[in-house]
């Protein structure tokens, strides 16, 4: 027996991470943790995301653009988001699985529930909705019976016909305003998370201090809860014109895995997004 006990007690093995829940993602939020989502479409990338520390994987409708070519998320269907989201579930055992909601299949709370079913026996344990206030009574039905949702605001790309393009919102006071009454009537109808796309920082980080559920940023700042990129974006393999809050984290890597470890890093430890990636 060695008499000096600290320098010879073994190593722990580390113990496996828990399983990334609801409540989970509410206790890093009140912790001030970061954390690190990344879209995924498939179930081997979940599996590599997964053991990379990533702690929600959003089968994005993103996939219409990055997946298949188009040039918007229109024409992604219900069947579509069904088909990656269970390849992402099979891959995956840790992290939570948020899916997207396409484009036309919450019209009425009523479709949303049906649509939100489809995507939860495929293995979601969250959905994501793009819209604000008037959304609410849409989110109260999913969550009261037992749907998780994350609320999309800000650049909301189903909308990119009203938007006249990709355009960072909440610029004017009015904006800013309608925002953050968004937000507050999201979380009040039962929003587990708020999602901020291509937000000024300071609206970004307003947001996350009015709120008490988690946000999660992108091109919204350092301040938001946590952040979120399109893998591909990540990987540096979209073709398209990258939007200013992308960062290729393939730079200076020589695997995926470290990319994607060194995006977790980055985004736990706030030096991801950085000024030049914010609005
Ligand atoms: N590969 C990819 N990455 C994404 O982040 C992404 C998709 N696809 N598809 C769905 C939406 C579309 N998104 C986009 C696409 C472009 C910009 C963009 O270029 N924004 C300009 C702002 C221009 C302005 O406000 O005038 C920028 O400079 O970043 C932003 C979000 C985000 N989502
Ligand atoms: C860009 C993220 C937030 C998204 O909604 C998607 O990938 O579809
Ligand atoms: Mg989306």
């Amino acid at each position: 027996m060695a008499a000096t006990g600290a320098a010879t007690v073994p190593t722990p093995v580390p113990a496996l991470p828990k399983a990334v829940t609801v409540p989970a993602l509410l206790a890093k939020r009140a912790a001030g943790d970061k954390i690190a989502m990344l879209t995924c479409y498939d179930a081997s990338f979940a599996s590599l995301m997964d053991r990379c520390g990533v702690e929600i994987l959003l089968i994005g409708d993103s996939l219409g653009m990055v997946c298949a070519g188009h040039d918007s998320t229109l024409p992604v269907t219900v069947a579509d988001m069904v088909y990656h989201t269970a390849s992402v579930a099979r891959g995956n055992k840790n992290a939570l699985v948020l899916a997207d909601m396409p484009f036309g299949s919450y019209g009425n709370p009523q479709q949303a529930y049906d649509s939100a079913v489809q995507l939860m026996r495929a293995g979601a344990h969250m959905v994501k909705i793009e819209g604000g206030a008037w959304l609410a009574d849409t989110v109260r039905l999913l969550v009261e019976r037992g749907i998780p949702v994350c609320a999309h605001i800000g650049l909301t790309p189903q909308f990119v016909h009203q938007l006249g393009g990709f355009k960072v919102q909440g610029k004017t006071g009015e904006g800013a305003e309608r925002l953050k009454n968004d937000a507050l009537a999201l979380q009040a109808a039962g929003a587990a998370v708020v999602l901020l796309e291509a937000v000024p920082a300071a609206l970004g980080r307003e947001v996350t201090e009015m709120l008490s559920v988690p946000t999660i940023g992108i091109g919204a700042g350092p301040d938001c809860s946590g952040q979120v990129l399109v893998m591909h974006d990540l990987l540096g393999v979209f073709p398209g014109r990258k939007a200013r809050f992308v960062r290729n984290f393939m730079d200076g890597q020589t695997s995926i895995d470290a990319a994607v470890m060194a995006y977790v890093a980055a985004v736990k430890d706030g030096s991801f997004p950085a000024p030049e990636h914010c609005f």
